[in-house]
């Protein structure tokens, strides 16, 4: 056949992504800066690990550069996969309940404190998985966790 490349040749792109939740159980989003694919799209914060870092070196070194805040210990929660055009990407998330500094949009990213169901749209469509998790763990309906559109 023809040299099209299918997800089973594609390398993954390991990322590390933080779901920082603060002491009223909200979820920190972002969204995307321009110039990176799916620009304005919200999504959790996070970035691509870099050879030799753990997750969780990777992603206190993310948040440190487009946040400003410093992590404390974070260990993966979930492991998902999703295959864009872009990239077929290996996302590692971890739950964040400690930080120290202020926040500061680094990258001219939008930032929101959300409840679930969501208020912002649209989400990385990486990301809906783990928002189906988190709406399932706190009792609510997994298919809500997103925001309500009148598209
Ligand atoms: N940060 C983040 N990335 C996500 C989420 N969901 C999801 O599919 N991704 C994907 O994971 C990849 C993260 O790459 P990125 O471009 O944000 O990483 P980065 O900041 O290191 O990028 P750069 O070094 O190219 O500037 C993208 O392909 C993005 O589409 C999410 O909730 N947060």
């Amino acid at each position: 056949m023809s040299s099209s490349t299918t997800p089973t040749d594609r390398k993954h792109t390991e990322v590390a992504v933080g779901i920082l939740i603060d002491a009223q159980g909200r979820l920190l989003l972002s969204t995307r800066p321009e110039g990176k694919p799916y620009a304005g799209f919200w999504e959790f914060p996070g970035g691509k690990i870099e050879a030799g870092e753990s997750v969780e070196q990777a992603l206190r070194r993310e948040l440190h550069e487009e946040l400003g805040i410093t992590i404390a210990a974070a260990q993966v929660w979930r492991v998902t996969e999703h295959d864009y055009p872009h990239a077929l990407v290996r996302l590692h998330w971890c739950k964040v309940f400690d930080w120290q500094g202020e926040f500061e949009m680094r990258e001219g990213q939008a930032m929101r404190w959300q409840q679930l169901p969501l208020d912002v749209a649209p989400v990385l469509p990486g990301a809906v998985p783990v928002l189906q998790w988190m709406a399932q763990e706190r009792g609510l309906d997994p298919s809500a966790a997103q925001a309500r559109t009148t598209a």
